[in-house]
């Protein structure tokens, strides 16, 4: 008797144990920069399709890296294919690791991108606009973006 409740009792602790590990989503997006009107710095947003999940939701373009990619790489790959243009990858700017409520988990780098070939076309989002730093906590952003957009309004992040 005694014996089974120990097994029990480290059974319980093995199925804790072997809970699985959320899967990380490693993703990166481009803060694209230009000088504002009033020489204020504008960045590219761009919000997300009705039908696809977290819609309408406003996020920096970007995506998930694939398999035997690099970072700069993946976003040059991603900025093609969502915008159009090829752009030159600046300095990482920030990291941000994020667990979604609903168990996904993404850890974004987002890179500084200031120059770029091509011209901007909108080829997967609802809409993308060019926004003053100070009002990006105006849009309703992706969760995981929230920490960050208030550095950049604020100033705390410096792109
Ligand atoms: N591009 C981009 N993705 C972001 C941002 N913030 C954020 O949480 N993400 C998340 O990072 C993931 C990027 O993946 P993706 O763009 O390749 O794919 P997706 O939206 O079609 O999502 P899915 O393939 O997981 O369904 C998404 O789950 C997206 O919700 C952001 O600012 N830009």
């Amino acid at each position: 008797m005694k014996k089974k409740a120990a097994i029990r009792k480290l059974d319980g602790k093995r199925e804790n144990a072997v809970r699985l590990p959320r899967t990380v989503r490693l993703v990166v997006a481009a803060l694209i920069l230009r000088p504002g009107p009033d020489g204020a710095e504008e960045v590219l947003i761009c919000q997300r399709k009705a039908d696809q999940p977290m819609s309408l939701k406003w996020e920096f373009p970007g995506g998930k890296i694939e398999a035997g990619e690099g970072p700069e790489e993946a976003l040059r790959r991603e900025l093609n294919e969502e915008l159009g243009i090829h752009a030159e990858i600046g300095p990482l700017l920030t990291r941000v690791r994020h667990n979604y409520r609903n168990g996904g988990a993404v850890d974004i780098q987002f890179f500084r991108v200031r120059s770029f070939a091509g011209e901007l076309e909108n080829r997967i989002f609802q809409q993308i606009r060019w926004s003053g730093l100070e009002a990006l906590p105006e849009y309703d952003f992706l969760a995981a973006d929230l920490g960050m957009i208030h550095d950049l309004a604020e100033g705390k992040l410096k792109v």
